[in-house]
């Protein structure tokens, strides 16, 4: 609902004077900022200066050392406040141009007068402690978000509150000026909606905080479901919704949160750049992130490990494993199979190996599988396991003491200048022992320990399990379903070892693997993270996401992605998902969202790339009016690419960027190659980081996540998209545009796009001579 005129000019005197205090503090802030930066120089300097001084004689380094320490904690503390000064000055730096975006008048009990409160990105108080601003995340603010006009209920830390909500008006504001204004009853209206989604696309995610929708709202707000599930449409603000999901427990539980508690996982780096501005412009610190292929390859040193990339494009040329195989390894019940393997192991059973220095057997695998045989038959795998660790580790103290007094240890020593000496005696001082031969012995040994580092090494890190061939054993026990046939399995199992062979590992075998090496060495378990954000989830298998479970026992998850997505499986309901997750990952409160509306696409563009799908009913499309997306037909590859070329040039005239989305790598390198030289283009890889404007070209496996003003698909042919399950593919393409989808085919398009009804797209002939 409009407002009135002098409505607007009272709204705008209260901006301004919100304003004038906010620069008052800057200015107060800037100062203080100035201060703390001189203070952390100050101290750096004498830091540094005194980190340079002698430290050659022992003792003073003893001294020199407790003193560095606590001089190091002071410049981490300077360093910390003066961040924080920074990030208060970024903060009161975007309050300056836009103060606030929404207000609530609310009244309590009908005897007092109604309160009026404003919401912005970030709290304001003014010196007499008046809240001028409420962050949006304070409980209060949560009326604004969930509430329609009349009795609100809302969350407090002291329990449920009940209000009446009298107003609920949004704003738009920039450099100071209210630019838009509308009372409404909804929990966001559409209109300031319509324009922010209007705008062009920008390089980085922008924050959503002023126009958060009801169903987001649920999902930013849960602090209660240990595994949180949302299935969303393309576009419906998933990942927006995760950011600010973080944002708010950050702020939620700040005493006990850290932002680095959190881990992300993203689907490519290109995507963890695109999102990472999103926290910082609500002054929060980015959580962590990391993609399944990095996760694993730090689990798997030395291993090349398959990306879901790679697996794709074998898949794609009909790569080795069988459907069925792949579909079991990536079961719930492979992952427990192996739990019960692991937990009923015998200990004659256990693959050990020798471990091996320069060359020669140190410890033969005899003998440990002799200290494995001689401890009680009942002990956990991890107990047997660091009970074995712990005797090597005792044997290895044994033979150092041994072997300090050979005569290679003696000749070392009578060669030893006087700072290596002092070095090896460490935090000894000479004249400390009983004797000179103790003396003596203690740096043999110091000696022996260091050119045994290696063994030790070996043996802390565990490596006297050989776990390749245990999960190969394991490979060998398994109860395999019927569809699976024996000499599939054989070749399967061939597989795998060729692959540890050649340093290789399979997508497949990594989740298991690494679930058996953890049990079976108790390692592997991170307990520090307390929350774990899974998105597009549909790319992983069951298998996967119960080893990351695993791997963050403490997490609470929250899982998001669109089955209608899955490029590389089949799409599932999203309740069977949650049902299924939920005995899986064995939670006692799950909870379920759905998302049906898409924000990101034009009304036509999210109307044509709902009909692509035999279910899309469901998907609503916003009212956000554009062109009807363009259905290009060439003939031959040729004039495909030159009527590419006239394309990406037209679209490039109104925006920033064209992204040209191909089925995979190889269509994309062709596509670059004939562009490249007619128009600056850039080829994406796997290992970007960051996007450039102009007409980008990629496979649309690393597009996932992201979004463009312009896209046009390449090559929508029946030959490239002959059936259904192409559906998920080309879904995933049409659902990446903002403001213009244009779909090029050589030859007769995919039946997909043939059969839609036909007003939802307009086409263009070449004209056949
Ligand atoms: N409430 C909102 N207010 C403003 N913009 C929104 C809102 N919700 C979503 N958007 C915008 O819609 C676009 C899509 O959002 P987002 O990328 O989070 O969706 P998604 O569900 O993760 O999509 P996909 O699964 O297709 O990758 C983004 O540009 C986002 O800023």
């Amino acid at each position: 609902m409009a407002t009135s005129e002098q409505e607007q000019q009272q709204e705008q005197r209260r901006v301004d004077r919100v304003i004038e205090q906010i620069k008052e503090r800057s200015k107060q802030t800037d100062d203080l900022l100035a201060k703390a930066h001189r203070e952390t120089d100050v101290i750096q300097t004498n830091y540094g200066d005194n980190n340079s001084v002698n430290t050659f004689e022992v003792d003073d380094r003893i001294e020199t050392n407790a003193e560095l320490q606590q001089q190091k904690q002071m410049v981490e503390r300077a360093v910390e406040s003066e961040s924080i000064l920074k990030r208060q000055v970024g903060v009161l730096k975007d309050l300056r141009n836009s103060p606030y975006f929404g207000r609530i008048d609310i009244q309590d009990d009908p005897s007092d007068d109604p309160e009026r409160l404003y919401i912005g990105t970030a709290s304001f108080v003014d010196a007499d402690q008046n809240f001028l601003v409420y962050d949006w995340r304070a409980p209060i603010s949560s009326v604004y978000y969930n509430g329609t006009l009349g009795q609100v209920d809302y969350q407090t830390p002291a329990g449920q509150q009940t209000t009446e909500l009298m107003k609920k008006r949004q704003f738009q504001i920039n450099q100071g000026q209210i630019k838009n204004m509308f009372d409404t009853n909804e929990t966001v209206g559409d209109e300031i909606l319509q324009s922010v989604l209007g705008e062009q696309n920008d390089a980085y995610m922008q924050n959503i905080v002023a126009t958060i929708q009801k169903e987001q709202n649920d999902i930013i707000r849960d602090t209660y479901s240990d595994l949180l599930v949302v299935q969303g449409v393309a576009g419906s603000g998933k990942t927006s919704a995760i950011l600010q999901r973080i944002a708010f427990l950050l702020y939620h539980s700040r005493a006990s949160l850290e932002a680095d508690q959190m881990v992300l996982f993203s689907p490519n780096r290109l995507f963890s750049h695109y999102i990472s501005e999103v926290l910082p412009s609500l002054g929060e610190r980015n959580m962590r992130q990391v993609t399944l292929a990095e996760f694993l390859s730090a689990r798997f040193q030395g291993l090349t490990v398959e990306s879901l990339f790679e697996r794709y494009e074998s898949d794609r040329k009909g790569a080795a494993i069988t459907p069925a195989i792949r579909a079991f390894q990536e079961s719930a019940d492979f992952m427990q199979q192996v739990d019960h393997y692991c937990h009923t192991l015998p200990a004659d059973q256990m693959r050990f190996t020798n471990i091996v220095f320069n060359g020669e057997i140190f410890f033969h695998k005899a003998a440990i599988e002799k200290i494995a045989a001689e401890l009680p038959a009942a002990m956990q795998p991890a107990d047997r396991f660091l009970a074995v660790k712990n005797t090597l580790i005792k044997r290895l103290k044994h033979r150092i003491d041994d072997e300090a007094q050979a005569d290679w240890v003696n000749d070392i020593i009578d060669q030893l200048t006087d700072e290596a000496y002092h070095d090896l005696l460490g935090n000894k001082r000479r004249g400390e022992f009983q004797s000179m031969d103790d003396e003596v012995f203690y740096i043999g040994k110091q000696i022996v320990t260091k050119r045994l580092r290696q063994v030790y090494d070996a043996i802390y890190n565990g490596y006297f399990l050989d776990t390749y061939e245990q999960y190969n054993d394991f490979l060998g026990q398994i109860t395999r379903p019927d569809d699976v046939q024996p000499e599939q399995w054989r070749a399967r199992m061939q597989a795998f070892r060729h692959g540890i062979e050649y340093h290789r590992i399979a997508l497949v075998d990594c989740a298991p693997l690494l679930l058996l090496r953890d049990i079976l060495t108790g390692s592997g378990q991170n307990r520090r993270m307390q929350y774990i954000f899974v998105d597009e989830m549909q790319d992983y298998s069951l298998a996967q996401l119960l080893y990351i479970k695993h791997a963050f026992p403490l997490a609470k998850f929250t899982l998001l992605g669109d089955s209608e997505q899955a490029l590389f499986k089949d799409i599932e309901q999203p309740q069977q998902l949650l049902e299924r997750l939920r005995d899986a990952f064995n939670v006692r409160r799950a909870n379920l969202i759905t998302l049906n509306k898409s924000y990101r696409s034009t009304k036509q563009i999210t109307n044509f790339a709902k009909a692509l799908l035999p279910d899309g009913d469901q998907i609503q499309a916003f009212t956000r009016e554009g062109d009807l997306p363009k259905v290009m037909i060439r003939y031959g590859t040729d004039a495909a690419l030159s009527g590419l070329l006239t394309e990406v040039q037209y679209q490039l005239k109104s925006t920033h960027t064209v992204a040209v989305l191909t089925k995979d790598l190889a269509e994309s390198k062709r596509v670059y190659q004939y562009l490249k030289h007619h128009t600056v283009t850039t080829l994406m890889a796997d290992s970007d980081r960051t996007m450039p404007q102009g007409v980008i070209v990629m496979p649309i496996y690393l597009a996932k996540g992201l979004e463009f003003d312009a896209v046009v698909a390449y090559d929508v042919s029946a030959e490239n998209y002959p059936d259904a399950a192409s559906v998920g593919v080309l879904y995933t393409i049409a659902s990446r545009a903002m403001h213009h989808l244009t779909l090029l085919s050589i030859g007769d398009v995919s039946p997909l796009v043939a059969h839609l009804d036909p007003t939802l797209f307009t086409i263009e002939h070449q004209v056949r001579v």
